[in-house]
């Protein structure tokens, strides 16, 4: 399974060390053409505004929104979180904007800029140590999003279908059980796709 790794800024190592540890084989990307050798994407933290200049300055936007729309696979943490979001409170234009969740940048104040905590991550894992660095939060999330995490009363975490985003950073610490659910969400539909064109061919086959 190869997953890549969206190289323009942020902790790109981190990620490919994960998920080469949760058991894919994974790459930085840094040009749209790779994006045709890879089964999902993650979407690292940084600054959303340079990542989301950065992707359009390299082309990444129209290509990603067209893959995303057939089924690949993505994961942003952080910074990449707000990427996915379909709105961004105080903001009139989004990133990518495929996710169905509101959300909202450095949300946890100037006193706690940086913390950890243990979060239960709903069906991964219930003592996830998680870093969060200027984090966003979720505000809302839309009907068929999944709440996967929440800090206090804030959801931190959270999957619709094929997107997947967290608003801390899960590649600073050892614990690659989320990259590993990751992995298997891209498995899955890889799977999916690839029955799907089965099918299709069967049918063209038939008639
Ligand atoms: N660690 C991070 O990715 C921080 C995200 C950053 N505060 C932003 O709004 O883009």
């Amino acid at each position: 399974m190869k997953i890549g790794v969206l190289a323009l800024q942020g902790a790109v190592a981190e990620h490919v060390r994960m998920l080469q540890k949760a058991g894919a084989e994974a790459f930085p990307i840094k040009k749209v053409e790779q994006l045709e050798d890879i089964s999902g994407l993650v979407i690292p933290g940084g600054e959303s505004t340079t990542i989301g200049r950065l992707m359009r300055m390299y082309g990444f936007m129209e290509r990603l929104q067209q893959l995303a729309s057939s089924g690949f696979p993505l994961f942003g943490t952080c910074a990449g979180l707000i990427i996915l979001a379909k709105r961004i409170a105080e903001q009139e234009t989004s990133h990518l904007g495929v996710m169905d969740i509101d959300v909202q940048r450095n949300a946890f104040g100037r006193q706690r800029e940086s913390f950890e905590t243990n979060l239960v991550l709903e069906g991964i894992a219930d003592d996830f140590r998680a870093v969060f660095i200027r984090a966003p939060l979720i505000l809302e999330v839309g009907s068929d999003v999944q709440i996967l995490a929440k800090h206090k009363d804030s959801i931190v975490a959270a999957r619709q279908g094929h997107y997947l985003a967290a608003s801390f950073h899960p590649e600073l610490t050892e614990d690659e059980r989320l990259h590993a659910y990751f992995v298997q969400m891209v498995q899955s539909y890889a799977w999916g796709n690839t029955e799907g064109k089965k099918q299709e061919i069967q049918r063209e086959q038939e008639i």
